[in-house]
């Protein structure tokens, strides 16, 4: 005879219960990303929608033995405003990647359409939800996001995020590899947006101040384009994807830490800023102090050198041009 196995409901209202959508839940990210959102224990709903394979990631996944529920979702049978619906935080790497010889802004033209659209669906379904974006470019997907909830009336500044959490990954991994420290113990804070020249870490803000001038170069270019080495040595077929799903698991359960009412939920993150506002530039990322609203508190840079104030001033030039392209998008593509 079989028992009857009893299974628990969770609803996404119960207290430190939430449900995640996962946006492009098929790809290179959104698979090993919803696996590791399938361990997170605060993720009691997990909702996987892609164009294709959304129902067999799901399959797969939902027999891991956490205490969430798992559904998978296509464009079939309004699949996308039934992945949304409910959600409290949703996490969108659908879109296109690089491969080598590209930036992250040639792929403007593909994905800044994937992700207008996607916005829309959330303005429509989950207009509550924290939105984490990891689209590229992400400079410019995300003021598409918030031209799109703003168009829709549901733009709240405080639950909007670009994912920057891969910069603060790898700052820590390459600055311990030229410290010879442990990587777990370095925290580095990276400001500004997530391309090229716009990635500035802020080394002196770290241990390591004093760096000899050709380590500490070397060091910042390697941050800053760490995604052209995984891009060359994947030849073609794609960008980060496992370093990257990490960062995202880490940087979604930083917002569900926050969510949940944890003390001192802090990361960096590409959000409506007030730092440099005033210059027109939007959107900037810094440490953010992640709340049961979404940001809580938006930092500001800290003391700079020299050096990294001239590496800031360059970031912004490029910045609030990827950002009034996004926002130009919107307007002549609504
Ligand atoms: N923010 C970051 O630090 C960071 C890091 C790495 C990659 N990225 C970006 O993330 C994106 C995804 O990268 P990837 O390697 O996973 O690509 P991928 O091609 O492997 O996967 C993308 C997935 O998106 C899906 N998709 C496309 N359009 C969709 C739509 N309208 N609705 C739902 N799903 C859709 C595809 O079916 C595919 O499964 C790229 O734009 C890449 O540049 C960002
Ligand atoms: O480099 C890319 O295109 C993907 C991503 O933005 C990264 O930093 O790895």
């Amino acid at each position: 005879m079989f028992r009857r196995i009893a299974t628990r409901q969770f609803s996404s209202s119960a207290a430190n219960a939430y449900k995640v959508t996962v946006l492009g839940a098929a790809g290179g990210i959104g698979q090993p990303l919803s696996l590791l959102l399938k361990l997170n224990h605060k993720v009691t709903d997990l909702a996987l929608y892609d164009l294709r394979l959304g129902a067999g990631v799901a399959a797969d996944v939902s027999h891991i033995p956490t205490n969430s529920t798992v559904k998978g979702y296509g464009p079939e049978e309004d699949g996308l405003a039934k992945a949304l619906t409910g959600a409290d935080v949703v996490v969108i790497p659908a879109g296109v990647p690089r491969k080598p010889g590209m930036t992250r802004d040639d792929l403007f033209n593909t994905n800044a359409s994937i992700v207008r659209d996607l916005a829309k669906a959330v303005a429509d379904n989950a207009p509550n939800a924290a939105v984490a974006v990891i689209s590229n470019p992400v400079n410019s997907t995300v003021p598409i996001v918030a031209e799109v909830l703003k168009s829709k009336g549901v733009y709240n500044p405080k639950k909007l995020f670009g994912v920057t959490t891969l910069d603060v990954l790898r700052s820590s991994r390459f600055l311990s590899e030229v410290a010879g420290t442990d990587p777990t113990q370095e925290v580095v804070s990276v400001v500004g947006g997530h391309s090229g020249i716009t990635i500035v870490p802020l080394i002196s803000q770290t241990n390591h101040k004093n760096l000899d001038k050709e380590t500490y170069e070397a060091l910042v270019h390697r941050i800053q384009f760490g995604g052209d080495e995984v891009v060359q040595a994947k030849a073609g077929a794609g960008s980060a994807t496992l370093s990257m799903a990490q960062a995202g698991a880490r940087f979604a359960g930083a917002i569900l830490n926050g969510l949940a009412g944890e003390a001192d939920v802090v990361e960096p993150s590409f959000v409506d800023s007030p730092l440099f506002k005033k210059e027109g530039i939007e959107f900037f990322s810094s440490k953010v102090t992640l709340g049961t609203e979404g940001v809580k508190t938006v930092h500001d840079l800290g003391e700079l050198t020299n050096v990294e104030t001239e590496l800031v001033n360059t970031a912004k030039e490029t910045l609030v041009k990827n950002i009034q392209k996004g926002i130009d998008f919107v307007k002549a593509n609504p």
